[in-house]
C-alpha cells in the first residue's frame, strides 16, 4: 500500500528533512511515527500525501506513483485517503457538521447521504452537541476531532494523521486511538504520528521513530541505515 524507496527530502533553504528512507507499509496495518520535535514526522506524512516532493526516491502509495503524478490527478489521489492536519484547515465560515459535510459532496455524495452518515461520523468523534458551531467557537481539541471525522467521513483505505491527538487531554487521547483502533479492525490502514510515546508503547502497534531525518528503529528493532 506504501512503498518508500531511498527517499531523501532536503528543503530550499538547505535544511535536511529526511534521508534515504525505506520502507513498506502493508494495507491494514496500524503504524505509529514517533521522533522529537523537527525529526522529519510532518515531512514524512507530507511526502506521502504528495504535499512536498523528494529530492531523491521513489514514493507509491495506493498504486499511485508519486513522482509521476501530474498535478492536476493530486485531488483524484488524495481522496483515495482521508487525512488529519496538524494545523486542522477547518473552513472558517462553515459549521461542523458543514465542513466535514463538505468533505463527502466533493466526492459526489447526495444529501440524503451526507444526513445520515455526517451525524453518525460526529458522534464517533463525540461532537454531536457541537454540529451547528463554527470552527472559532471550538476548542482545539475539538477542532481537531472536527479535521478527524472529515477524515473518516468518506471511509478511506487509508487514514494519515499528523498528531491527532496533540490538543487532546490524555483521557480523549486514549479514545480517540481506540476509535482508530475500531476502524483499523474494519480493514483501514492507519498512519499516525504523534509525539506521545506512552500511546504508542500503550496499545502496541508497530512504531517507527525517525531521528534526525532517518528511522532508527522499527517496532524497537534498530534499523542501520547502511544496511538498507
Ligand atoms: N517548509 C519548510 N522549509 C524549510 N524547512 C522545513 C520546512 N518544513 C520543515 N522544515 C524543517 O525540516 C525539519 C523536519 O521538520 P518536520 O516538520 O518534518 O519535523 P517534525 O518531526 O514533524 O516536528 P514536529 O514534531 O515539531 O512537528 C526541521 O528541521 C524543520 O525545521
Amino acid at each position: 500500500m506504501i512503498e518508500l524507496k531511498g527517499v531523501s527530502k532536503t528543503y530550499d533553504n538547505g535544511t535536511v528533512a529526511l534521508k534515504d528512507i525505506n520502507l513498506t507499509i502493508q494495507k491494514g496495518e496500524f503504524v505509529f511515527i514517533v521522533g522529537a520535535s523537527g525529526a522529519g514526522k510532518s515531512t514524512f506524512l507530507k511526502l506521502i500525501i504528495r504535499e512536498e516532493v523528494p529530492n531523491a526516491g521513489e514514493i507509491t502509495v495506493n498504486g499511485f506513483k508519486l513522482s509521476s503524478m501530474k498535478k492536476k490527478n493530486v485531488p483524484y489521489f488524495r481522496r483515495t485517503m482521508g487525512i488529519v492536519f496538524q494545523d486542522f484547515r477547518l473552513i472558517p465560515k462553515m459549521t461542523v457538521f458543514d465542513n466535514v459535510a463538505f468533505a463527502m459532496r466533493v466526492t459526489g455524495a447526495t444529501t440524503r447521504q451526507i444526513r445520515k452518515r455526517v451525524p453518525y461520523v460526529l458522534s464517533q468523534v463525540g461532537l454531536t452537541d457541537k454540529a451547528h458551531c463554527l470552527p472559532k467557537e471550538l476548542s482545539g481539541g475539538e477542532q481537531q476531532r472536527v479535521g478527524l471525522a472529515r477524515a473518516l467521513v468518506n471511509n478511506p483505505d487509508l487514514l494519515v494523521a499528523d498528531e491527532p491527538t496533540g490538543n487532546i487531554d490524555p483521557q480523549l487521547s486514549f479514545e480517540i486511538i481506540e476509535l482508530l483502533n475500531e476502524i483499523n479492525r474494519k480493514g483501514t490502514t492507519i498512519l499516525m504520528v504523534t509525539h506521545e510515546r506512552e500511546l504508542a508503547n500503550w496499545f502496541d502497534r508497530r512504531t517507527i521513530e525517525i531521528r534526525d531525518g532517518s528511522i532508527v528503529s522499527d517496532s524497537g528493532r534498530s534499523v542501520s541505515n547502511e544496511s538498507q
